[in-house]
């Protein structure tokens, strides 16, 4: 059995699971279970805290994992990312009350509060500013106004819990985060069972960013209209009934769809659908 950790709990723990059972796994039906065998795709997932999964897996105790980037590299564990996911996505960065601290330089002799330790020590090393690093954890925006801190560093999306506590970026982003899967560094990279995971997982990922898309259009434009729908290997073109016209499918990504449709009308293919793409091998 491929045995597999899971977030339990917090940003990465519904999508991964709305994920994984997109793939076809089965998965827990109450947040109090701790464990899942799945004997069909012979499978176990084991729910983790996000923060504890890179270190469960560089144990060799468990196959894989799915967990933030930043998580992996604050936890300092030896596993290596093998698969982005493509949510969970978020920016790691410095931020203070506006005005306050202008660049990385500035930074020398403040306090910096983060929950992310790991992550904060590693960059100032690198940076070379001596700053000291307290760790909370979590809501350490608040860390500033009750004087723990002068600077966060924190992981910011939208920016709003930021603007709610009255502070501001500075700097270069210290990392891009998203969900990815992880495993041991080094672990063998053929193991069947992992491959075939990886294919479920990335079968996901095609489906939610292409959709499939059909229409006729005259041979004479059928050039100028597979270029704009290229497809992944090549467009299928097939005949119709009426002489001079083709049938073309192919898949084209979500994000473009209708300007793909308002190009290929204007240059006179007609019918155009697009359908949802379910699950996919490429
Ligand atoms: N608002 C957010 N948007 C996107 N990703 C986020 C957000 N907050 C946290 N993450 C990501 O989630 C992971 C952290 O998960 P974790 O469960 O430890 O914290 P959390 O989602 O903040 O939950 P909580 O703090 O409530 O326990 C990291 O990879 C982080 O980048
Ligand atoms: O930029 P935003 O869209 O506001 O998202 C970022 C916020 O989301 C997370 O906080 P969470 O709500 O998980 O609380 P926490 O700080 O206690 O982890 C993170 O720690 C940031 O505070
Ligand atoms: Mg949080």
């Amino acid at each position: 059995m491929l045995r597999i950790a899971v977030p339990n709990k917090g940003s990465l723990s519904g999508p991964a699971a709305a994920m994984l059972h997109e793939a076809g796994y089965q998965q827990r039906r109450e947040s109090k279970e701790l464990r899942v065998v799945d004997p069909v795709n012979e499978v176990e997932f084991f729910y983790l805290r996000p923060r504890d999964i890179a270190i469960y897996v560089s144990s060799g105790r468990l196959d894989i994992g799915v967990t933030g980037r930043d998580l992996l590299i604050d936890s300092g564990a030896d596993a290596e990312e093998i698969l982005p996911l493509g949510f969970a996505r978020s920016t790691f960065r410095f931020a203070a009350r506006p005005g306050a601290v202008k660049s990385l330089a500035d930074l020398s002799g403040t306090t910096v509060a983060t929950s992310y330790e790991g992550i904060v020590d590693k960059y100032l090393a690198e940076q070379g500013v001596d700053a000291s690093v307290v760790h909370l954890d979590g809501a350490v925006e608040t860390a500033i106004e009750l004087g723990v801190a002068e600077v966060i560093a924190d992981v910011v999306e939208t920016g709003t819990s930021l603007r709610n506590a009255g502070l501001e970026v500075f700097g270069d982003p210290i990392m891009k985060s998203e969900a990815v899967v992880v495993r041991r560094t080094g672990a063998p990279a053929d193991e069947p069972k992992v491959q075939q995971f990886l294919r479920r997982l990335q079968g996901v990922l095609v489906a939610r960013t292409y959709v499939m898309m059909d229409y006729d259009c005259r041979v004479e434009q059928l050039e100028k209209a597979v270029a704009l729908t290229p497809g992944l290997e090549s467009p299928t073109v097939s005949p119709l009934h009426n002489e001079g016209w083709v049938a073309v499918r192919a898949m084209v990504p979500s994000a473009d769809a209708q300007k793909i449709m308002d190009d290929l009308y204007d240059l006179g293919a007609r019918a155009i659908l697009t359908t949802a793409i379910h699950a996919c091998r490429l």
